[in-house]
């Protein structure tokens, strides 16, 4: 299934993309004809793309085959009639394979890469490194790039911006291209969705060049860009017998000070679709609780025994522990009386922090259960629960899913989801209004209204996490959390058109009529 851009959800690493090369060359596909596809898809990207100013593109070429596509970018703009320059790092002579027959059919002048030499420059395309990029950049590529950000010119990048390591979302080593565009090939690589090297991309396109989709089924990618692609055939519409019960009951622990968080949660499992949801609530904090959210059963839950009491009708599913609940032995207990009773499982907030130094105890028992636990850390509690997890989110995430056999959503503006397997998927735009207190209790309400409709938890989480982010870029900026399950329903009619559920719906429909 085809993402939003037109290209597959699959992320490459670098190494991946070499396989997906090689394979193609193995299947007949000549290397020559892939780097003229690349190169013609950055031109015809260039000839779109308006720069303010007056003057010349000029192409920087490096000594690898990402130089190889910036020869074939510069032949076809002259050939477009575009005025174009033309400079290399390093000797013509030392070009080799397809890079050097490429560079055979430029028939323009080939500059020295002089940081000096940008007057008359509308836009820099940067064919210094793509994907084989193995140190940080120093001596002339350094400077070259400090001059063209001094020179403020527009950049446009092949593949992936020269300074940054495909493979990575953390900060370059050193200095890196800031490209307004980066024309990437066949799939994305993982700098262009993680934060901050997200930021050094700018608009991404995916170009195709001839490398069959085939080449896919032996690189079995294991990571995905979140999109309904990943997850949509799996989502737990409502069958037209339903009834409540079989869309689950959802079980979420409230707390007795701060009362708000659980009951965004709670709106949120309904909005998303769960049959019903109750609140475990002390019986002081009831009336609040009873009062805001009419839809919501609220259970008063004195003791730590009462939770468990409350989990031992079946029909409570699923459960959604930390949202406000208080960073106490209350909060843990009722964790680990949810782990006990084998249910799947969100642990938010303050029931990540409760386990600050005990994660030993909490692996085993997620280990131990006979449902899926789903743990929603923003940084701050993934550091306080993996204070030894280094890298980028997505190695951090992956590696966090590893030791504690539970789906991590490591939350951020780059979320990633991670299963133990080692599937994850990275979120790629989500608005920075989302930034605001209590977002993130609207989010594990969602994955726990998906979790007792039955979805599997990494869709369910990856599910979440995308309508979260669309019903936030729906409602736009000035959004606060509140705002947040009421804007869901408009996401979901679009997925459910999408689906094509909607045909269903309006058959329903048609027969009471
Ligand atoms: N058939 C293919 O392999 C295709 C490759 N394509 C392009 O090829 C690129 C990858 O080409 P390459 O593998 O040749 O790699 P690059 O062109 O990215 O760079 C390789 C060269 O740069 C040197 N180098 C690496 N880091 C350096 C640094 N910091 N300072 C100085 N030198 C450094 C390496 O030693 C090597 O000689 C992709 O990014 C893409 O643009 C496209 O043409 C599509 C087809
Ligand atoms: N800069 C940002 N851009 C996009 N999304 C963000 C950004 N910062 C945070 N988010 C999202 O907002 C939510 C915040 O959750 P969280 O930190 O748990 O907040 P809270 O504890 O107040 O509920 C997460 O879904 C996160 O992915
Ligand atoms: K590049």
């Amino acid at each position: 299934m085809l993402s939003q851009d037109g290209s597959g959800a699959e992320i490459l690493t670098v190494e991946e993309m070499y396989s997906a090369d090689r394979l193609a060359i193995a299947g007949g596909v000549a290397g020559r004809d892939l780097m003229e596809a690349a190169g013609t898809a950055v031109a015809d990207s260039v000839l779109l793309y308006e720069s303010s100013r007056a003057g010349a593109v000029l192409v920087l070429c490096g000594p690898g085959n990402n130089g190889g596509d910036g020869f074939v970018v510069a032949r076809r703009l002259k050939a477009a009639g575009r005025a174009v320059r033309l400079a290399l790092l390093g000797d013509r002579s030392a070009l080799t394979g397809d890079a050097a027959a490429a560079a055979a059919d430029w028939d323009g002048e080939i500059e020295v890469l002089d940081p000096a030499g940008l007057e008359d420059v509308a836009l820099v395309v940067d064919a210094l490194f793509g994907a084989g990029l193995n140190r940080p950049l120093d001596g002339l590529s350094a400077a070259m790039v400090e001059a063209v950000e001094r020179a403020g010119l527009p950049v446009l990048a092949v593949d992936v911006p020269s300074g940054l390591a495909g493979d990575r979302g953390d900060a370059p080593d050193g200095p890196a291209f800031r490209a307004d565009r980066t024309v990437t090939f066949f799939r994305k690589k993982p700098a262009h969705l993680i934060v901050p090297a997200r930021f050094f991309c700018g608009d991404v396109q995916v170009a195709q060049i001839g490398i069959p989709e085939s080449v896919l089924q032996e690189i079995s990618p294991r990571l995905f860009e979140n999109s309904p692609a990943l997850w949509l055939a799996g989502f737990p519409w409502r069958p037209a017998e339903a009834h409540k019960y079989q869309a689950g009951h959802a079980l979420i622990s409230g707390g007795t000070e701060m009362t708000g968080a659980a009951q965004l949660a709670s709106r949120a499992a309904l909005r998303i679709g769960a049959g019903l949801v109750s609140l475990a609530c002390s019986p002081a904090s009831l009336p609040i609780y009873a009062l805001a959210n009419p839809s919501v059963i609220t259970l008063a839950v004195g003791a730590a025994a009462d939770f468990v009491a409350a989990l031992a009708d079946p029909r409570r599913n699923a459960v959604l522990v930390g949202p406000g609940n208080g960073v106490g032995a209350d909060t843990r207990e009722r964790a680990i009386a949810a782990l006990e009773a084998g249910r799947s499982l969100v642990l938010d907030a303050d029931a990540l922090t409760v386990f600050e130094g005990r994660t030993e105890e909490l692996f085993k028992l997620t280990a131990a259960s006979a449902g899926e636990t789903v743990l929603t850390p923003h940084d701050g509690e993934f550091r306080r629960l993996f204070p030894g997890i280094a890298g980028d989110p997505l190695e951090r995430a992956r590696v966090a899913a590893a030791q504690s056999g539970a789906i991590v959503v490591l939350k951020g503006p780059d979320t990633v989801v991670a299963a133990p397997d080692r599937r994850a998927s990275i979120n790629g735009s989500a608005p920075p209004w989302l930034a605001t207190a209590g977002t993130g209790d609207v989010l594990s309400g969602m994955i726990v209204g998906l979790l007792a409709q039955g979805m599997p938890a990494f869709l369910a989480a990856g599910a979440a996490v995308w309508i979260h982010a669309q019903a936030a870029f729906a409602f736009g900026p000035g959004m606060i959390s509140e705002d947040l399950p009421d804007a869901l329903p408009k996401v979901l009619a679009r997925l459910s058109d999408e689906a094509g559920r909607a045909v269903d719906y309006r058959k329903i429909v048609n027969n009471f009529r």
